[in-house]
């Protein structure tokens, strides 16, 4: 394993004894004391290929339940694979499960000395560095008072003092700004930022996009214990949120029974986007031209107004216009179809997942007949909100000043 490898894993898995009936459970027990394998298992994480450079910052996100502790326990060696195999090089500093690691009767200043001596830290060293922990903690005269005592938010300030104060070459931690207060978020994103620019190594766990798109240039997107998408941070968390879209509107592309809509009046024959027909089109950059064209039969030769709309993949519209909006119409084909096509000479739609549709209507632009649509994906490094980015300046403005580091 090279130096600069810091995590590797091969085909990782994790199953557990499925337990429906208590008799189950005990069956299980039994099996375990046993030494064997007992009954059907449930797997929660199935072929994690994964690996990480010095230096790298790795966002893991995904749905609740869909693996995503299972898998810093299994890189951090608290959980034990049922396949494949992990390795990791390098001083690690964890912040998995709330208060792992706590002695729940001593105070915050004896775990810390616990904690310390842990790491290796002679006495000189935790005495040079204890005022900075509890500085960093700020739990006031609760660093006195035992763990048992504490707060969530208590406990992930005290356990990210400790970790922030040992420099770990890779940094694991599971939610963690999730439970403290915004001014301690603040203060764990700067440290994080900070660290990572002093060449650290961060593998973190959160269900804010903000806070991933941050921190980590890489993502990986855990689906139902499998890897969905791993890569560029941007593209991850964006396929991420679009099947969120797409999952709260509960629709994919609308079925079309094809023998109906050639009976209609009007029906979409066609439709190419940047000369593609595939239901789902290749990815396009935001700011890039788009070309959509529509082939429509008219079943007595009249000609169509067309419309063509974009919308988000949760279906809210951005974007349509219609042919007679802009006095045109489509020009007639040999063979009796109408054809028409619509350039956006640059898209100003943000990065997100969006599905362009394509609808008849009747010469007067009444009714409308048939939707055909596909899926466009639009790619870009942004945090912008909203659907389209809109030209701005700014005035009164001065050159930004980052807050100081602590
Ligand atoms: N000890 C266990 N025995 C059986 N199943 C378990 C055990 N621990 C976790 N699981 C199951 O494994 C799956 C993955 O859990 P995990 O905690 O890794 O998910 P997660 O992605 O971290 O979720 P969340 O975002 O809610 O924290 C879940 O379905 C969970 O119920």
């Amino acid at each position: 394993m090279s130096a600069d490898l810091l995590v590797q894993a091969s085909g990782l898995g994790k199953s557990y004894p499925r337990v429906f009936r208590r008799s189950d459970r005990l069956r299980a027990l039994l099996g375990l004391l046993a030494g064997r394998q007992t009954g059907e298992v449930t797997p929660v994480l199935q072929d994690i290929d994964l690996s990480v450079l010095r230096g790298q910052s790795l966002g893991l996100i995904g749905d609740n339940g869909a693996g995503k502790s299972t898998l810093l326990k299994l890189l951090t060696g608290v959980l034990t694979p049922s396949q494949g195999s992990v390795r990791v090089n390098g001083r690690i500093g964890a912040l998995l499960e709330l208060g792992a690691g706590f002695h729940p009767e001593y105070s915050g200043r004896d775990n810390i000395a616990m904690a310390a001596a842990l790491q290796g830290f002679s006495a000189d060293e935790l005495a040079a560095r204890l005022s900075d922990i509890i500085a960093f903690a700020d739990i006031g005269h609760y660093i006195d008072e035992p763990v048992k005592h504490y707060s969530s938010g208590m406990v992930v300030r005290l356990g990210f003092a400790i970790v922030a104060a040992t420099r770990p070459d890779l940094l694991i931690t599971d939610e963690v700004l999730a439970v403290g207060d915004e001014s301690f978020q603040k203060k764990c994103v700067r440290w994080m930022e900070d660290y990572l620019a002093q060449g650290g190594t961060l593998i973190l766990v959160s269900h804010s996009m903000y806070h991933i798109q941050k921190l980590c240039r890489q993502a990986l997107w855990l689906r139902q214990g499998r890897m969905q998408a791993c890569g560029d941070v941007y593209e991850v968390t964006q396929a991420y949120l679009a099947y969120h879209e797409r999952k709260s509107a509960g629709e994919g592309p609308a079925a079309r029974d094809l023998d109906a809509v050639r009976g209609l009046e009007f029906h979409v024959r066609g439709m190419r986007v940047n000369g593609e027909e595939a239901e789902t089109l290749t990815p396009v950059d935001h700011g890039a031209p788009l070309t959509v064209e529509a082939t429509i039969a008219s079943r007595d030769g009249r000609v169509p107004v067309v419309n063509i709309g974009i919308a988000r993949a949760d279906g809210t519209p951005v974007y349509g216009v219609s042919t007679d909006m802009d006095g045109v119409q489509p020009a007639p084909l040999a063979d009796g179809d109408y054809r028409i096509v619509l350039h956006f000479p640059a898209l100003p739609l943000l990065p997100a997942s969006y599905t362009i549709r394509v609808h008849p209507l009747d010469t007067e632009g009444m009714r409308l007949f048939d939707t055909l649509e596909r899926l466009l994906t639009v790619r870009g490094r942004s945090s912008e909100s909203g659907l389209v980015r809109l030209a701005h300046t700014w005035e009164h403005a001065a050159p930004l000043v980052r807050p100081r580091r602590e």
